[in-house]
């Protein structure tokens, strides 16, 4: 038996950091939303007492237990005592360590995936709570859609989908280590976002109110490790993106634009000086994984 399943990326519409815990996390308050752009992933039963196999074509992606679809699937056999093996494919799309959740986002659909083909008969709320022991992003990418994640991000609130509009990214040649980032973090120095007022401006369906307030307090920590940062930021809203940030630990930077008749300008620019580059719409509804 052979299972698909679609991974879509996140962006970090408005990211808080309110304080570092004692287990070393910190604790966060964020608004994230996916995006039309996804990983695929495929899973095809290699019958009893088989192990795990990963497949990529990429060659950042590991092919052993350091990949996060590994971890959801060794979770799973050991939790529900599965003695079958199962190959896992991974198309990758999504960019790797890029701020945009894509490890996190095949060990979700992982989750679902295997839930179904080993029949366990598991909700998404219970899956949700497994995919937080393998990562803090991992939980949101379970459900996708748009959620305020608090916590150290494993605990979801849903909320409405944004209105629609198109998200153009571009992601600077190297990328960062989120643990890196968390680490420079200074919290005496940032300007937090205001993450009730985005919430408000989804639920208003306002457009120029989600543009007005994003903001990602890790944006200035990534922004001295890597300088590229700041200028995609400039050369996107030179040409006409309407807001433009840094997705999560970055260095992925996304604009918004609203009308279709200026994203392949923007689009077309910005590839003049940056490889990876994608305008995609957002998706920001939960039935939209299918
Ligand atoms: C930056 C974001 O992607 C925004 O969505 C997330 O906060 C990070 O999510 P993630 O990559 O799934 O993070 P994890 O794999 O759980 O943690 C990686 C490392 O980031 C740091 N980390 C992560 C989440 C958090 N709330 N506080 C932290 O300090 C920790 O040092 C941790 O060892
Ligand atoms: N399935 C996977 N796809 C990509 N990278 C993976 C995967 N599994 C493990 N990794 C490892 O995780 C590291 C971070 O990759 P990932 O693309 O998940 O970062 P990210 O987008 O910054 O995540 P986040 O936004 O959740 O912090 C990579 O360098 C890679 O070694």
């Amino acid at each position: 038996m052979r299972i698909l399943e679609k991974a879509p990326a996140k962006i970090n519409l408005s990211l808080d950091v309110l304080h570092k815990r004692p287990d070393g996390f910190h604790e966060v308050e964020m608004v994230m939303t996916t995006i039309d752009l996804a990983d695929r992933i495929e899973l095809t039963d290699l019958g009893p007492r088989g192990g795990i196999s990963i497949t990529s074509h990429n060659r950042f992606v590991p092919d052993d237990h350091r990949n996060l679809a590994y971890q959801a699937a060794q979770l799973l056999k050991e939790r529900f005592g599965i003695k079958r093996g199962v190959s896992i494919g991974i198309t990758k799309v999504i960019p790797v360590a890029a701020g945009l959740a894509g490890g996190s986002s095949d060990a979700a659909a992982a989750l679902r995936g295997l839930n179904r083909l080993w029949n366990l008969g598991l909700s998404l709320d219970e899956l949700a709570v497994i995919g937080a022991e393998i990562g803090s992003d991992v939980s949101f990418c379970v459900y996708g859609g748009t959620a305020l994640a608090t916590g150290r991000g494993e605990k979801i609130r849903h909320i409405e989908a944004p209105p629609h509009c198109w998200v153009i990214l571009a992601k600077p040649a190297a990328g960062v280590s989120t643990a890196d980032v968390y680490r420079g973090l200074k919290l005496d120095h940032v300007r937090h976002p205001h993450t009730g007022r985005m919430i408000e401006a989804i639920q208003e369906k306002s457009y120029e109110g989600i543009c007005e307030n994003l903001g990602n307090v890790l944006e200035s920590v990534t922004l001295k490790m890597q300088p590229e940062v700041a200028v995609i930021k400039d050369q996107m809203k030179r040409f006409g993106a309407d807001a433009v940030l840094m997705s999560g630990s970055g260095p992925t930077v996304f604009g918004l634009v609203q009308y279709e008749s200026k994203v392949q300008r923007i689009y077309n620019g910005l590839r003049g000086f940056c490889d990876q580059v994608f305008a995609v719409r957002m998706l920001g509804d939960r039935c939209e994984l299918d």
